[in-house]
């Protein structure tokens, strides 16, 4: 009989969604015959019991095939909710619509869900890894990280130019609420002067005598400073702040913070990146991971396997236990990588050494 493979999407949407989708779906239809349907807005979609059919050629536009490169979500996502106060309802809803077999494509967070209810549920359940925070560990590539560190390098760039002419520093918060992979490579590629994130400790002082050295032996009358969104207060905050958490957003308090230092002798301003991270035509890098984790993760099923996630580890796709992978998530920028590292060697000022959160 023809087996019934559900897929979902998810946790924040990120570019190359859609491609995995693809994939999925021609991969499935294409080698095993089977059927593939939709489960809208993630674990939502069991719970109200709804699939859409998805076929190969059934978003064609005159044979065009817009999935590879759009955005977003064509399955909708959610990353809110009381979900595990229905966990009963949502493992039945699985068997109610008659699946054989349920990709589920998240981060960390999605996936430690979806773990919960395949276990309870006993589903045949692969996950595909995605988020712009590359967290999950075991992976050294996941969807739609790529594509957002073009997106803020882009920024960067442009930022460069316009900070140049006013001789100003640019102050750029990009996503990350606990991890700094966005901040530390976006801002490595894009040529930041600062680097600001979570996992390791600054102060407001090193942040100052950084950009007066650099205007001092380099004459750089500008700087950009890329600060994650989930970098804390300053190790020598000048306020008494009630908690970590500066409820200006973490980019206007270095701001503030860097004018009080230099008593207001230079000139800021601040560029909150937001959801422009999220969006967009994934990047061909994403494309390609997209492509193949959902062909590595139709074989997986149809190898018999389940509770796996597929990884990409030493230029393969390989599986690796969802436990594993989750008891290691989120997997943050260690302090000696050798990307903060590179980036130190450069001269780029990534917080002191010796003082780390946590
Ligand atoms: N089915 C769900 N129901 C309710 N909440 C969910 C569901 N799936 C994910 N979430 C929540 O959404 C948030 C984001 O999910 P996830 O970690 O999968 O995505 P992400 O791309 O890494 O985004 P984030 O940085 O927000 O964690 C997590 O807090 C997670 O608990
Ligand atoms: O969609 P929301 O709720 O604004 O989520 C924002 C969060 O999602 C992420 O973009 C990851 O997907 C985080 O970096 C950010 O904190
Ligand atoms: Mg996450």
């Amino acid at each position: 009989m023809q087996k019934r493979l559900g897929i979902l999407t998810s946790g924040g949407d990120c570019p190359g969604l859609n491609a995995v989708i693809r994939a999925v779906v021609s991969h499935a239809t294409l080698t095993y015959n089977w059927q593939v349907v939709g489960i809208p807005y993630a674990t939502r979609g069991l719970l109200e019991r709804k699939a859409i059919p998805l076929s190969i050629h059934g978003l064609d536009l005159r044979g065009i095939d817009p999935l590879l490169n759009m955005g977003g979500t064509i399955l909708g996502s959610i990353n809110k909710g009381d979900t595990l106060a229905h966990v009963e309802e949502i493992v039945a809803g699985y068997h109610a619509l008659e699946l054989d077999a349920l990709i589920g494509i998240g981060g960390d967070g999605s996936l430690a869900i979806l773990n919960q209810l395949q276990k309870q549920g006993n589903w045949n359940f692969v996950a595909i890894p995605k988020t712009i925070d590359c967290d999950v560990s075991s992976t050294e590539k996941v969807i739609g990280f790529d594509t957002a560190v073009n997106t803020i390098v882009d920024a960067l760039n442009r930022l460069t130019f316009t900070a140049a002419s006013h001789d100003r520093v640019m102050i750029v918060e990009v996503m990350g609420r606990t991890a700094g992979h966005l901040a530390l490579q976006s801002g490595i590629a894009g040529g930041a002067d600062a680097i600001l994130i979570p996992e390791i400790s600054y102060t407001i002082q090193g942040v100052c005598e950084h950009l007066a050295e650099l205007r001092d032996r380099w004459g750089r009358r500008f700087a950009i400073i890329v600060v994650a969104e989930g970098v804390q207060i300053a190790a020598d905050s000048s306020k008494e702040p009630s908690s970590q958490k500066p409820s200006c957003g973490i980019g206007q308090y270095i701001a503030d913070e860097l004018c009080s230092c230099t008593n207001h002798q230079i000139d800021i301003r601040v560029s909150v990146l937001g959801h422009i991270q999220r969006g967009g035509i994934p990047s061909a890098s994403d494309r390609l991971i997209a492509t193949a984790f959902g062909k590595a993760a139709v074989d997986l099923l149809a190898n018999g396997q389940s509770a796996q996630m597929v990884a990409w580890q030493n230029g393969q796709v390989i599986a690796v236990p969802l436990e594993t992978v989750l008891a290691s998530s989120p997997c943050l920028v260690n302090p000696n990588h050798f990307l903060v590292q590179t980036a130190r060697a450069l001269g780029i000022y990534v917080g002191e050494n010796s003082i780390l959160f946590g």
